[in-house]
């Protein structure tokens, strides 16, 4: 006798980062999907990753490629769990074989938030005063703020939100940058300071969203997730990676962008800049939203005509010398 089974009857296998944000980010997918589909039984698997190891070696230096994915991948290939649920700026623009970003959430605020030692409660990133130390281990911020604001110092700082936190209170930094998203899912939305306006520094790509992964041969999961998936934030979220992948190059680099729909437009605005901040590259474009990936390629482009090939090679080498 042959059964089928359907997937009223399958248990939903959900693997999960054991991060605080990983599982608030997780147990919200959980439930919204939950909502929409209450016959079925979602578990959840949490492991670590790499790159909740590894806190000491210079993420730019190791390139970020799927450290904080890898693992949970090889549960979904395995057959052991059936989707992964990611902050979708952590999730390579590449993906292994036989895995596919099966949706992409609603994005929360995609922008960078200042947060300051209690001292500073009266400054904002133009009035910290000389010197003063600020905490981030992104080359896309440092860059960015040092261009900016060539004022202050920086300084890398490591570790989950509370640590860092935690390192800014104990005053080991005057302020440090982070993701308005993270702190706001955190119930940490009051340290938010200032938010960094996009005219000073462009998001991570993905920022802000969820992005989940899942096999590309499981069309029961796939149709499943369609009941989170946002089309807007999915169509600005393509143009952003089709961008991204367009331009690295192997490694971390300063590479910032921001989108925006109206109507059936999509804007999008990219940036490529030097590590010291001497040199910015950023340009926009505007097309239909349908054509998301083939806008990110397209900008890509415009920046490569512009130098981003030159400033990309020069990071790249930079970083191989460990400096
Ligand atoms: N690289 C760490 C990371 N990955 C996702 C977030 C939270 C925000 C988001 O969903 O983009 C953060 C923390 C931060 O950048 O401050």
């Amino acid at each position: 006798m042959t059964s089928t089974v359907s997937a009223a009857d399958r248990t939903i296998r959900i693997a999960s980062r054991k991060s605080q944000l990983a599982l608030v980010q997780t147990h919200w997918v959980r439930d919204r999907l939950q909502e929409s589909h209450p016959s079925h039984q979602f578990d959840i698997h949490t492991m670590s990753t790499q790159g909740d190891n590894i806190l000491d070696v210079a993420l730019a230096k190791i390139g970020d490629k799927g450290l904080f994915t890898k693992e949970l991948e090889v549960r979904m290939l395995n057959g052991d769990a059936d989707f992964a649920v990611h902050s979708l700026k952590d999730l390579p623009t590449h993906l292994p074989e036989g895995l596919i970003l099966g949706c992409i959430t609603e994005r929360e605020d995609p922008a960078d938030a200042l947060v300051v030692h209690e001292k500073h409660q009266d400054k904002q990133l133009d009035s910290l005063p000389e010197g003063a130390v600020v905490g981030t281990s992104s080359l896309r911020r440092l860059a960015q703020l040092r261009h900016h604001y060539p004022h202050l110092s920086f300084k890398d700082i490591r570790g989950n939100l509370n640590t860092r936190l935690a390192k800014l209170d104990e005053g080991q930094y005057d302020a440090i940058i982070l993701a308005v998203a993270g702190l706001e899912r955190l119930g940490m939305g009051d340290r938010v300071h200032q938010v960094i306006p996009s005219d000073v520094s462009l998001h991570a790509v993905g920022q802000g969203a969820l992005g989940i992964e899942c096999r590309d041969d499981d069309p029961e999961i796939l149709e499943l997730l369609q009941a989170i998936a946002h089309p807007p934030t999915t169509q600005r979220c393509l143009a952003e990676r089709a961008f991204l992948r367009s331009l690295e190059g192997g490694c971390q680099v300063p590479i910032g962008v921001n989108t925006r729909i109206e109507g059936d437009q999509l804007t999008l605005t990219g940036m490529v800049a030097r590590l010291d901040g001497q040199k910015l590259i950023k340009d926009s474009l505007q097309g239909p939203a349908s054509n998301a990936e083939q806008l990110g390629e397209q900008l890509a482009n415009e920046l490569r005509n512009q130098g981003a090939t030159e400033i990309l090679e020069e990071i790249f080498q930079e970083i191989q010398r460990g400096s």
